[in-house]
């Protein structure tokens, strides 16, 4: 999922400050006996209000974010305006309001920010977990996605394969073109990667100009293709710059086979082996890791 992290929450803050004007004002027209506006005294008040207008425009989003909660948190929403409506009635009526009515009240209020509190936190997890150049996301979140994957690819008896994938010589790109076309060039690398890797595959900025995906395939020959595919997707999407030659891109990927008892470290420290060799070996290619030769005499006694 890609949203504007920084953007969101501010305007969930907004909506939450609005929340907190809009009740100090509530409270103020039931002492003072003063009828309150149309966000407190209309049916559809819910939706008048600014929390309620955020909630709207921001449906979709929530949706995404967990459809469960975003439900939870328009019926919490809509329950405390009802019961305010119902007390705010009865107070300008004249009448005692029943404990039952503020309870109802209470109850909705309190799980109203309980979600939006909740809400904030997940947009700030996530604001952290992504990189706000790509937006992909970056490594904290690997090692368990790492070990969800290995457990989806046994279950769909799918052969697991680690790519670590190191753009060729980015340093002459910033060196000769300036840092931001390198930043620019970064998000246009990500964009091309994620376009040609499956939905399901996730894709993770891994350090500077080094990206890792996580690929579920059939076998050997399967993952060949695709890093093939990946290597020919890089190269032909030529990054367009303003009065000069497009800017043409390369990678190096280093492949290993992910095992049922492996774990993340061992396999990163192999496909960085693996591309560390196709780097020795001219770079713009793939190497699948292999087990490494034993080593010569010559070597061993150096
Ligand atoms: N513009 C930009 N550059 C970055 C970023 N992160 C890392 N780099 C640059 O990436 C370059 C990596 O350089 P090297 O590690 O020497 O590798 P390389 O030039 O790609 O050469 P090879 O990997 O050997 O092909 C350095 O110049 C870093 O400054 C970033 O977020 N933005």
């Amino acid at each position: 999922m890609q949203y504007q992290y920084e953007s969101m929450i501010r305007a969930l803050d907004e909506a939450l400050n609005a929340h907190l004007a809009w009740g100090r004002r509530v409270f103020r027209s039931a002492l003072t006996h003063t009828a309150p506006g149309a966000d407190v005294l209309e049916p559809a008040a819910h939706e008048i209000c600014q929390l309620g207008q955020w909630l709207q425009s921001h449906a979709n989003l929530l949706q995404t974010i967990n459809p469960h909660k975003a439900k939870a948190l328009e019926a919490a929403h809509r329950r405390m305006h009802d019961a305010i409506r119902a007390i705010m009635e009865q107070e300008l009526a004249g009448q005692t309001v029943p404990a039952a009515q503020m309870d109802a009240f209470e109850q909705a209020q309190d799980e109203l920010i309980r979600l939006l509190t909740a809400l904030k936190a997940r947009l700030i997890t996530d604001a952290i977990r992504h990189d706000p150049l790509t937006g992909l996301p970056l490594r904290y979140g690997l090692e368990h996605d790492f070990c969800e994957f290995q457990k989806a690819c046994r279950r769909n008896q799918n052969a697991f394969y680690l790519a670590m994938i190191d753009v060729d010589h980015f340093k002459q790109v910033n060196d000769r073109l300036d840092h931001q076309v390198g930043d620019q060039a970064l998000r246009h690398l990500a964009r091309t990667l994620r376009k040609n890797i499956r939905g399901n595959e996730p894709i993770y900025r891994f350090g500077g100009e080094e990206f890792v995906v996580l690929l579920q395939t059939r076998g050997a020959e399967d993952v060949q293709h695709a890093a093939q595919r990946l290597l020919e997707a890089v190269r032909t999407a030529l990054m367009p710059l303003p009065q000069k030659e497009p800017l043409a891109l390369s990678v190096t990927i280093g492949l290993t086979q992910v095992q049922d008892d492996d774990d993340l470290s061992s396999a990163l420290q192999r496909a960085d082996q693996a591309m560390y060799a196709g780097k020795q070996a001219g770079r713009n290619r793939f190497v699948l890791w292999d087990a490494p030769p034993q080593p010569t005499l010559a070597q061993r006694t150096g």
